[in-house]
């Protein structure tokens, strides 16, 4: 048997990015705890705030959020973090050399229905050691992170995890305590037939997504020739589960519904991560022109179109945004 601790020992030499890992794994524990509890635990429910997005926080967001941030500020190694639910980022112990992005619960509208949440997280180096860190020290693109995963908190907890060219999991053993690991090299198929996208958008969309999808539901009687499946967690974290697991195309695409959204989801708290598991695995990731692990950010918050999964999927969905200019 292999444990997350054995896992790192092994794979890993560099023993404070294994220590940063161990301590946003454990908070992993005390979410999961906690979400078995559900309503017993008080959890559940409006915190009664918005986030610097605008968005209504659960509960769970905010308790997520502060338990990732204490055992974060505890731990030497880290410089920093910066999270979806505050304004800006956090600087922790200023000898770090690491600093940490996190969706600290990603999935907020499945967690009153007890359906699937998760957390993710990303981690990048920090290169003004000694020094306080700032909004600025985030600003990496994705293709520098130097680990990516996230907690899948679903009928059993599973860590999805990537420090070398591999992406692993482990699932969690509630009796233990431990991260065994399950599989040790995760490959997606090149070619799929199932499909994640939030099609009440619809309208909002730029034309060759508009095209896509039309190709996809006309099947076996379209273009494509054959039938596609629609699958749709409304957790990321759920759908690229689903593709690590047996393949398909995950999207949040550009839309016009918010002006100021050049799409729902987070560079660096769900796409980054994202992308580097998806690429290491042998799929693709894409905002439908460009690669997003090669987006130099420009604001901790930034959104971001997204279109990963089985890579032939991508490629197809890219192609079809390549003469496309906005009107
Ligand atoms: O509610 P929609 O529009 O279908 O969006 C679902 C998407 O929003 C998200 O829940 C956003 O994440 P948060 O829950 O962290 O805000 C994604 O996980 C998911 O893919
Ligand atoms: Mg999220
Ligand atoms: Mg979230």
């Amino acid at each position: 048997m292999t444990t997350l601790t054995s896992y790192l020992d092994q794979h890993s030499t560099n023993t404070e990015l294994n220590d940063v890992i161990t301590t946003v794994t454990n908070v992993g524990k005390t979410i999961s705890q906690l979400l078995r509890k559900g309503a017993l635990a008080d959890i559940l429910g409006e915190a009664g705030n918005q986030n610097v997005q605008g968005e209504e926080q659960k509960k769970l967001d905010v308790l997520a959020n502060d338990l990732l941030l204490d055992a974060l500020a505890e731990n030497t190694h880290c410089a920093g973090v910066a999270s979806e639910e505050l304004d800006n980022a956090t600087p922790a112990n200023a000898d770090g050399s690491l600093l940490v992005l996190f969706d600290p619960l990603d999935g907020s509208s499945n967690i009153d229905i007890n359906m699937a949440v998760g957390t993710i997280f990303s981690i990048l180096p920090y290169q003004r050691q000694g020094q306080t860190s700032e909004n600025s020290d985030f600003l990496q693109a994705g293709n520098q992170q130097l680990a990516a995963g996230y907690l899948l908190y679903g009928t059993s907890t599973i860590l999805a995890l990537t420090i070398t060219e591999n992406v692993v999991m482990f699932s969690l053993d509630p009796d233990t305590g431990d991260y065994v690991l399950i599989e040790d090299n995760v490959q997606i198929d090149a070619d799929t037939s199932e499909y994640a996208i939030n099609s009440s958008n619809y309208r909002y969309w730029r034309a060759p997504m508009q095209q896509y999808i039309d190709e996809l539901i006309a099947g076996e009687a379209g273009v494509r020739g054959r039938d596609f499946n629609t699958r749709w967690v409304a957790a990321m974290v759920g759908d690229v589960h689903r593709i690590l697991c047996r393949g398909g195309l995950f999207t949040y695409p550009f839309d016009t519904k918010y002006a100021h959204k050049a799409g729902k989801l987070r560079l660096m708290y769900e796409a980054n991560p994202m992308s580097l598991l998806i690429e290491r695995a042998g799929g693709g990731a894409t905002d439908a022109v460009n690669r997003i692990l090669d987006i130099e950010p420009t604001d901790i918050h930034q959104r971001v179109p997204v279109v990963l999964g089985s890579k032939n999927e991508v490629d197809y969905v890219k192609n079809l945004h390549v003469n496309y200019s906005e009107k």
